[in-house]
C-alpha cells in the first residue's frame, strides 16, 4: 500500500523505515516552548492522501511524557480520509504538565492507518433484551 505525503519543511526529516506492522514515528515541525499547564497544536510537518477507506491514528509515543513532560489532549488524533488537501497539516495537541522546549526533528508520537468502521444503522429499542454485565470495576482485581 501506498501513501502520498507532503513535507512543510526541507530539513524535517523523512519518515522511511517501514516495517510491517510497525507504527510510524512523526516530528515536531517546529520548537516549541511550552509553560506548564500550557495547551498548544505542535505542528507534525506532513500532510498525507490516506487511502480510501482508511483513516490515521496518532498517539504519542510512550516516551514522549517521560521526555517532554507532555499529554496529547484528545488521547488519541483521528485523521480522516478526507484530511487530504495541500495545507492539511497534522499537528499534535500538547498539555504540558510541567515547562519544557520540544526542539525541532524530536519524535513526539507516531501513527498507523486503519480501516474505517462500516456504515452503521441506529435501531432505537425499548429493550436491548440481554443480560446486564455489571459495570466499572465490578469484576473486580484479581
Ligand atoms: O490529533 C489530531 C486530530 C485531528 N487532526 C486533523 C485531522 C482531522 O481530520 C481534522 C479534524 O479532526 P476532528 O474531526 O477530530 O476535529 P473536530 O474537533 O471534530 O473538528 P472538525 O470540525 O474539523 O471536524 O484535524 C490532526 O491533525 N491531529
Amino acid at each position: 500500500m501506498q501513501i502520498k505525503i507532503k513535507y512543510f519543511d526541507e530539513k524535517l526529516t523523512r519518515i522511511n523505515k517501514i516495517v510491517q506492522g510497525d507504527w510510524l514515528d512523526l516530528r515536531a515541525a517546529q520548537t516549541i516552548e511550552m509553560k506548564k499547564d500550557e495547551f498548544k497544536l505542535i505542528p507534525l510537518g506532513v500532510a498525507m492522501e490516506i487511502p480510501e477507506g482508511y483513516e490515521a491514528h496518532i498517539v504519542p509515543r510512550s516516551s514522549t511524557f517521560k521526555n517532554f513532560g507532555i499529554i496529547e489532549t484528545n488521547s488519541m488524533g483521528v485523521i480522516d480520509e478526507s484530511y487530504k488537501g495541500d495545507n492539511d497539516q497534522w499537528f499534535f495537541p500538547a498539555y504540558a504538565l510541567r515547562d519544557t522546549v520540544i526542539e525541532f526533528n524530536d519524535r513526539i508520537c507516531q501513527f498507523r492507518i486503519m480501516e474505517k468502521m462500516p456504515t452503521v444503522e441506529l435501531i432505537e429499542v425499548d429493550h436491548l433484551g440481554n443480560e446486564n454485565r455489571g459495570g466499572l470495576g465490578s469484576t473486580g482485581v484479581k
